[in-house]
């Protein structure tokens, strides 16, 4: 058998989960192939089953995932996992891959979410402390573990959240998503002394929202602030609001 594990992750987390998914099946003899859909522009179909993961935005999973997600993933009966993580212990996102998926025609046997550490703190709450990291690391791994075995004895398990929890996100997620547009252009900037010109940053947006010319950084108006490009500088040149970061590493 061989799973595809469409994910997008912004700093990490997602990423990781979705190693632990790949790890707990093929330990169990399933092959999984990890496709990060802000690299993979298509997908073919010969997979058994797909494990979708992203993690949650303002409520609801990233626009560029969703979208994603409806024009590559053709009508079909396969089975299928959902996950988000997320700092809380639940949010809405799931559910809208859940709707696009059993339109198409599949069967989600797992829907559940997985929290991990708050990769948004440069802009709201604190930073996660390294025990934060680590326990969030081991309850994620418990967690994927059981829901493999689940998936593979055939077991449903779908968490789910209020209809009205779900209508209320898309609202806010609409205006989270117009605000979020100019974010990288309002808030940050390059320090030239410390950026190697590695272009990391430029190659890894997932909305291409990033130009480098005539040895200067410009930001689009496509931000979805995903924080990957402050948190993957190798030299930490990023600067949010005049000021340096203390990134986050997983
Ligand atoms: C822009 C933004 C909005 C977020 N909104 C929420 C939220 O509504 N609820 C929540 O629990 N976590 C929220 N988070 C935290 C992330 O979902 C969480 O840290 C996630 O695991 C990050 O995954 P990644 O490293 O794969 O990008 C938000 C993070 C970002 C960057």
């Amino acid at each position: 058998m061989k799973a595809a594990i469409i994910y997008f992750s912004g700093t990490g987390n997602t990423e990781y989960v979705c190693k632990l998914f790949k790890k707990y099946f093929e330990e169990n003899g399933v092959s999984c192939v990890l496709i990060d859909v802000s690299k993979k522009k298509q997908l073919n179909d010969d997979y058994d089953f797909y494990i979708f993961g992203a993690p949650i935005h303002s409520e609801l999973f990233p626009k560029n995932y969703v979208d994603w997600v409806k024009q590559n993933i053709k009508q079909g009966d396969k089975k299928c996992i959902i996950f988000s993580t997320q700092a809380s212990d639940k949010a809405a996102g799931p559910f809208e891959i859940f709707n696009i998926l059993k339109e198409k025609g599949y069967k989600v046997l797992i829907q559940d979410f997985i929290s991990m550490p708050n990769n948004y703190y440069v802009v709201a709450f604190k930073k996660p402390t390294e025990e934060d990291i680590k326990k969030a690391k081991q309850e994620a791994d418990k967690k994927v573990k059981l829901l493999v075995k689940k998936f593979l004895d055939d077991e449903i398990n779908i968490v789910k959240v209020s209809k009205f929890r779900f209508k209320l996100a898309k609202i806010v997620y609409k205006m989270f998503y117009e605000y979020s547009k100019g974010w990288a252009k309002r808030n940050l900037s390059v320090d030239m002394k410390l950026c190697v010109k590695c272009l990391k940053c430029v190659k890894n947006c997932p909305t291409k929202n990033i130009k480098f010319s005539n040895d200067k950084f410009e930001f689009q108006n496509k931000c979805i602030s995903c924080q990957k490009c402050l948190h993957a500088c190798p030299t930490n040149a990023y600067i949010y609001k005049g000021k340096r970061i203390d990134q986050y590493k997983i």
